[in-house]
This record gives structure tokens, C-alpha cells and sequence, in this order.
């Protein structure tokens, strides 16, 4: 019923309209030229056209100072962020970061030097132990760059401080896991990190679990990072370590020497496991086709290393670098990534007197079990193929990771005196 009345009403108004009759109405030819003077006669009329430069004027006004005046307000363009695609994919498979900029191009043409679509897109990395020393050093640097950056942590030596900064960015997440557990991520590159590194948590635990821990972290850990580069088709970065030369007999060490680890020594839980590991993601890389990177890291020092640590001292921290040149590069490994500069401990106490504290007190203590004796990374392959070296000396580092202990020790109060214990034998 309704749609019948609907139409009927339509025929009515179409009867009634006059135009429809054709023989009411016989619409004159218009002459050609009235139809460029009307529009123009009507524009000049009553002073319309003073009114459309004015406001043409106000528009270019507009666009000419948004630059000016868009950019202290690119916090409002970012909590629209939330609404664009990319939060889809939790897993920041769309990147949040170059998602905002680009919005902040479209807004302020003063940005308009990169044109748009050319700003580097973000990838997804998962950094297992990036709560730790070298882990969080390593977030940095990729938060700075742009990526998507998840932090896998149990927080056995890392620390939430250590990445507190990042927190509440878009393109930042942290997950307390323990990688010995599956973990199933889309990501696009794995830095592996996660391990009991330092000796004083390996070695001397009397509880025997964790020595075990060690090898589980380092194997089971590595293998399930594996599994998961594998289902994801991501590339993997495992951190192995100069411990895989154990007390070598080959001076320097290059990457070529197989090593000379004791395998039933009280260290070897953590030798042994980093060279499982190593064994493992070259099996990956050989059977799956995995694409693999593996780094030696030689002993690092620097800000945020845990207070207890105890690792002899040797290279500063710009070893992050390194291990971002390995991953984004195209050759495998392994790489020795350290200082090559030797100093026995002896000169490493002095040093430490000079630059930190006069009257810090040398001691002299035995040797730990099965501790090498001298090692001293051979980085030409680094060098040649990453182009990567080393950068901070000993003497310029050291001051700026005991600034950082004195900080988290004593707050803003400075150490009156430093003890530092050298071993008695010493490095060369
Ligand atoms: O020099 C090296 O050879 C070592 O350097 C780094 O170790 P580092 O940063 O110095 O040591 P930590 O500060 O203790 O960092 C290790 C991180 O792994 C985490 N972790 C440890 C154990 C574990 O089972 N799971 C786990 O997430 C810790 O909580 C910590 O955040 C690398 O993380 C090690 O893989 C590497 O072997």
C-alpha cells in the first residue's frame, strides 16, 4: 500500500509541474555571449568579488602558518593513533610510528622535505632479555630508530628500570617470559639475548637448579626462539659469547678457533650452553633455512650492568652497534665483538684509581676455577665485513658506568672509597 501511494503522489507533482507540458512552455534560445556575461556581472555585483579574494586570502594565510602552529601540537595527532589500522595487529604489524608521522606530514607542509611514503617503515623485534645490560642498550637504539620493539624478560638479573623509559609508547611492549616456555609472536627479527650471563649468577649458586638453569635458558630457550623465527619467517640474532673459547690456547681468537672449553668444569653449564646454542641455530639456518646471525660478545661494561655482575671489564657498551650492523647485514657469523686493547688486571685496578678513585684499595685474590687465563677477540672479520669497531676507551668508559653505580648506590652522594679487587692472574 504504502509504495503504491508513494508513486501515485510522484505522477501528481509531475502532472502539475508546469515544464512538463511541452506545450505550455517553449523556452527561448539563450544568445551564447549571455552566458559568460551573467555569471560575471552577478559576481561583480553588490561587491561579491572583494568578498572571494578576501577569503581566498584567509586560506593562503591558513596553509602559509599551519607549520608554524601544527607542530607543538603533534600530541593530538598522536592519540588519534589508536584509530588507525595499524592497532589491528596488537603486534604493531603495521607501524604506529611512521603511521603518526606520516600523519604529521600531511598536517604541516612545512615537513614536507621527505616526501610522503619515503620515511622508513618500523620492524617488529622481539628482544629476549632486554631488560638486561646489553639488551636495554640495545632497545634504545632500536626505539630511536623507529621500530616496533616487544622486551621478552623473567627479569632474572634484568631490571624494569632498565626500559621504564619506553613505557606507555606505541611502539613499545614488555613481557615478563621466560623463554624456556614456547612464545608465539609475528615479528620480523629476534635478538636473542636472554641468559644467566654473568658467572656470579651461573657458577657459584649453591642451589643446583640453577646451574641447570644456565644450560635449560641457553638451549631450550634458544631452541624455542628458533622454533619461532622458523614458524614467522623472522630473522634471528642469537648473542653467544667469547666463553665458547673457554681458557684458549690460541692467541688472539678468531672466529675460526673451535676453542678449548673443560666440559665437566663448574662454568661449563654456561660455555657449553652458548655453544649448544650456537650448534643449534646453525642447524636452524642449515635444515629450516632459518636466516641467522650469531655474535660473540666479549666482556661489556657500561651503564645499567648489574651491580653484582663481576665480569672483568673490556668493552664499553657501543657494542650495540655492532650487533645491529650483524642483523641488518647480510653475512652470518660468527663475529668476535670486542676490545682488543689487553691490560692485565693489575693495570685495569690502576686505572680505575686513576679515573675513579685514588684511594681505592688493591687487592689480591686467587683465580677462580677453570677462569681463562688471557683472551683477546681477533675482530678483522668485524671490522672487513660489518665495518664495526669499537669506539669508547677504557679510560673514557669506566668513569661513566661508575657514575651510574654511584647514582643507583648512593643517589646523588659520591663513594668516598672504591675497593677493587683484582685477581692475581692476570691477562697477559
Ligand atoms: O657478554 C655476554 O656474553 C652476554 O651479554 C649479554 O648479557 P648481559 O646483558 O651482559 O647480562 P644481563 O644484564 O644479565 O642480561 C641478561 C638478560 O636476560 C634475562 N634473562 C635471563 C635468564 C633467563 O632465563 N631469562 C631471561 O630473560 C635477564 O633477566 C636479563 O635481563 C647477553 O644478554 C648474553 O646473551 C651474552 O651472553
Amino acid at each position: 500500500m504504502a509504495s503504491s501511494e508513494v508513486k501515485y503522489r510522484g505522477g501528481g507533482a509531475h502532472e502539475t509541474h508546469p515544464q512538463s507540458d511541452p506545450i505550455m512552455y517553449s523556452p527561448k534560445p539563450e544568445k551564447p555571449w549571455l552566458n559568460v556575461a551573467r555569471p560575471i556581472h552577478y559576481v561583480l555585483r553588490e561587491q561579491r568579488l572583494l568578498f572571494v579574494l578576501i577569503g581566498a586570502a584567509i586560506a593562503t594565510l591558513f596553509f602559509v602558518l599551519l607549520p608554524s602552529t601544527s607542530a607543538p601540537h603533534s600530541l593530538p595527532y598522536k592519540t588519534h593513533i589508536p584509530n588507525w589500522p595499524s592497532e589491528v595487529d596488537l603486534l604493531g604489524r603495521v607501524n604506529h610510528r611512521s603511521a603518526f608521522e606520516e600523519v604529521r606530514f600531511v598536517g604541516s607542509s612545512g615537513a614536507g622535505k621527505v616526501p610522503l611514503g619515503l620515511k622508513r617503515k618500523g620492524l617488529r623485534i622481539v628482544v629476549t632479555g632486554g631488560a638486561g645490560f646489553v639488551g636495554s642498550h640495545l632497545v634504545d637504539r632500536l626505539m630511536a630508530r623507529g621500530d616496533n620493539v616487544i622486551v621478552v624478560d623473567n627479569f632474572f638479573t634484568g631490571r624494569k628500570e632498565n626500559v621504564a623509559h619506553h613505557f606507555g609508547k606505541p611502539n613499545f611492549e614488555l613481557i615478563r617470559h621466560d623463554v624456556v616456555e614456547p612464545l608465539l609472536l609475528e615479528v620480523d627479527q629476534i635478538y636473542h639475548l636472554a641468559c644467566p650471563a654473568s658467572p656470579v649468577h651461573y657458577k657459584f649458586n649453591p642451589v643446583k637448579t640453577i646451574i641447570s638453569f644456565s644450560f635449560l635458558t641457553n638451549v631450550v630457550g634458544t631452541l624455542n626462539m628458533l622454533g619461532l623465527a622458523k614458524r614467522v619467517g623472522a630473522r634471528f640474532l642469537l648473542t653467544s659469547t667469547s666463553e665458547v673459547y673457554g681458557d684458549p690456547l690460541q692467541h688472539p681468537q678468531a672466529e675460526t678457533y673451535w676453542g678449548n672449553v673443560n666440559p665437566i668444569g663448574v662454568r661449563s653449564c654456561y660455555d657449553e650452553g652458548k655453544r649448544t646454542a650456537e650448534t643449534l641455530t646453525m642447524d636452524y639456518h642449515r635444515g629450516a633455512k632459518v636466516e641467522v646471525r650469531i655474535a660473540r660478545i666479549f666482556n661489556t661494561y657500561g651503564p645499567r650492568m648489574c651491580i653484582d655482575d663481576g665480569r672483568v671489564v673490556s668493552n664499553f657498551v657501543a657494542q650495540v652497534e655492532g650487533l645491529m650492523r650483524l642483523m641488518d647485514g647480510e653475512h652470518v657469523g660468527p663475529f668476535n665483538l670486542g676490545n682488543p686493547g689487553e691490560f692485565t688486571m693489575l693495570e685495569l685496578a690502576k686505572v680505575v684509581q686513576e679515573t675513579i678513585d685514588p684511594n681505592a684499595r688493591i687487592e689480591f685474590k686467587d683465580n677462580t676455577p677453570d677462569d681463562p687465563h688471557k683472551r683477546k677477540p681477533d675482530i678483522t672479520k668485524a671490522k672487513d665485513l660489518l665495518n664495526w669497531e669499537p669506539t669508547v676507551p677504557l679510560r673514557k668508559g669506566l668513569p661513566l658506568m661508575v657514575n651510574d653505580f654511584r647514582k643507583r648506590i648512593f643517589g646523588d652522594h659520591i663513594a668516598t672509597t672504591t675497593t677493587t679487587t683484582a685477581a692475581a692472574t692476570t691477562t697477559n
